[in-house]
């Protein structure tokens, strides 16, 4: 039988960019709400639909010949790495039975052996996080080990996140009125001390704890990589550093202090950063990281302060992501005001595109015991309406005894309410999605484009959605935009794919090659997920890409596309 697939392209070019918001008026509501349906689609009625919505919307869409186009004989001649349980989902129960929220798991005494560190990968840990406050490095990087050789050798996709106190961000001044030069190999001290005008090879620090928990042989950086040092000697709450890396001490430096520098950032996907207050600390460690070998690591702010809260828009925009750190912000805010404030940040961070992470206590009681709190399944289900992209474990995880229950709890919670929202409640979330997000960010082509592209996919009750991205970019505005059916995006670029692991309802796809056609890239993916028996025939999947489609036309343009598996 002739294996046949109906497809149509739709080509948005740079007037997209002219456009205001795309989802205004009364049109959209009368799209939402179209019944989720698999396998053949009335494509020449939804055709008319999507293009009269899209023409109201002011976006000139030219939707080409619909054309047969076979699937089938493609060579398979192509790699492909899909996390492992995603796999398996994919193969039992088909793309509805991705879940969309992720997992991040503390890694402490009570989960860190190899097998454990299996158990909560095949339970569905997306991120590892190992709070450097605790344990030493060796135990740190020996975890770190066990998790790549899990990837590596059972498939999973599990990514690294420290989260450190490391790069607490003190102000220091020598005193002088202008800059100074540091050799290499000259020897300062860095003391809280006060005093007057300068000293020779002497830099005040603006806080008296400055010193707290800094060793012989952590880095001190300067200026997020104007200048480095090594710290060498401890004398009291004073230090002596050697400069490694000479350059200009500006009066009022910003100073950070790093363990294990460059080297510990081998193989780390995340970095979270405790206690930050500005956008400054962030600007200067992703400013450090960019000329270090760790350029593609992401940075997270964690929000526990209320300095924090006061500057979030600039900490949302200078970070690659957001970390609720409800513990401490519970210290430093009425512990009433966390809810509304965790709905708050998670809205702007969705709105800016930035994931979020919601952490702390969502499952305490789990660390003693073997079942959640009522009042604790109801917490996480709180967070999975407001569409966070990441649940957090802490304790319930590295210290607890249930730490594979705590993981299929958040698993369970979060696949019914991502269900309900879904099927049940399906028009009036996608109501509040479109109505809160808005044409915002600086990317406006890509942002159009993602936004008609899910709204394509809820209303045309599309499986899955496939994006071809390099950088990550269109993968996250479309998992900006929640969309009812799972996101993959394939990359060819291993750190893209380490770092979508956070984002909402993303199955990141690592693939050996992206062709600049476009057609190509279908064709063989869509081919290796149908021969690995995860898509199944009858399937009907959005295509967006960010690379360019066929031959026959310029590099600028973006597509979106609609194909049904043969
Ligand atoms: N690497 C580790 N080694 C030992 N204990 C750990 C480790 N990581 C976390 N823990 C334990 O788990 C608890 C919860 O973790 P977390 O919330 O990250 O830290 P904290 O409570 O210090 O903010 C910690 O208080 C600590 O007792
Ligand atoms: C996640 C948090 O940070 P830490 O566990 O490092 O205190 C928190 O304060 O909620
Ligand atoms: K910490
Ligand atoms: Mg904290």
């Amino acid at each position: 039988m002739a294996a046949a697939s109906e497809s149509v392209l739709l080509r948005f070019g740079n007037e997209v960019a002219k456009q205001p918001t795309l989802f205004s008026g009364p049109m959209k509501s009368r799209f939402l709400g179209v019944p989720v349906t698999s396998g053949a689609i009335s494509w020449a009625g939804r055709k008319r639909q999507v293009d009269s919505r899209l023409r109201l919307a002011g976006v000139r869409a030219v939707a080409e010949a619909a054309r047969v186009q076979s699937l089938s004989g493609q060579e398979p001649n192509f790699g492909m790495a899909i996390d492992t349980v995603a796999e398996e989902v994919l193969r039992g129960e088909g793309f509805s039975g991705m879940r969309k929220t992720k997992l991040v798991c503390t890694i402490g005494p009570a989960c860190c052996s190899l097998l454990e560190l299996e158990r909560l990968a095949a339970g569905g840990m997306n991120v590892a996080r190992l709070n450097m406050c605790h344990n030493s490095r060796d135990w740190h990087r020996d975890v770190i080990a066990k998790i790549k050789k899990l990837n590596e050798q059972k498939g999973f996709s599990v990514s690294v996140m420290i989260d450190t106190e490391g790069s607490q961000i003190h102000v220091v001044d020598h005193g002088a009125p202008s800059s100074l030069k540091a050799e290499e190999g000259s020897v300062w001290v860095f003391t809280s001390q006060k005093f007057e005008g300068s000293r020779p090879f002497t830099v005040r620090a603006n806080f008296e704890g400055f010193s707290q928990g800094i060793m012989v042989g952590d880095e001190l950086v300067i200026d997020g990589g104007m200048a480095s040092f090594v710290v060498v000697e401890k004398m009291g709450d004073d230090l002596r550093c050697k400069c490694t890396d000479p350059g200009l001490l500006l009066p009022r430096a910003k100073m950070s202090f790093w363990r294990n520098g460059k080297l510990s950032y081998h193989g780390i996907d995340f970095i979270a950063v405790s206690f930050v207050s500005d956008a400054d600390s962030i600007k200067q460690l992703k400013n450090y990281l960019s000329t270090s070998s760790s350029k593609s690591v992401k940075v997270l702010a964690k929000v526990e302060t209320l300095e924090s809260l006061q500057n979030l828009e600039e900490i949302v925009e200078a970070s690659d992501g957001i970390m609720v750190a409800r513990g401490d912000l519970g210290v430093e805010v009425p512990i009433e005001q966390i809810p509304t404030v965790q709905e708050e940040i998670t809205r702007i961070c969705r709105q800016l595109n930035k994931p979020v992470i919601i952490a702390s206590q969502l499952l305490e009681s789990m660390i003693e015991y073997p079942t959640p709190t009522r009042a604790e399944v109801a917490d996480v289900t709180e967070v999975v309406r407001q569409y966070a992209d990441a649940l957090m474990l802490s304790g319930e995880s590295a210290i607890g005894s249930n730490g594979q229950k705590a993981v299929s709890v958040l698993k369970m919670v979060s696949s019914r309410m991502e269900l309900w929202t879904r099927e049940e409640h399906q028009q009036a979330s996608a109501l509040y999605s479109y109505k809160k997000l808005g044409a915002s960010l600086a990317d406006r082509i890509a942002e159009a484009i993602c936004n008609s592209a899910v709204e394509m996919a809820n209303n045309l009750g599309v499986d899955a959605i496939f994006v071809y991205t390099k950088h990550g970019e269109m993968a996250s505005l479309l998992s900006r935009n929640r969309p009812n059916p799972p996101i993959f995006a394939f990359t060819n670029d291993r750190s893209v794919r380490m770092g979508l692991n956070l984002q909402w309802g993303v199955i990141p796809v690592l693939v050996d090659n992206l062709s600049e056609d476009m057609e190509a890239n279908v064709l063989k993916t869509t081919q290796l997920l149908k021969t690995k028996g995860m898509v199944k025939r009858g399937c009907s999947v959005l295509v967006v890409s960010d690379i360019f489609s066929t031959s026959a036309t310029p590099n600028a343009f973006q597509s979106i596309k609609m194909i049904t598996i043969s």
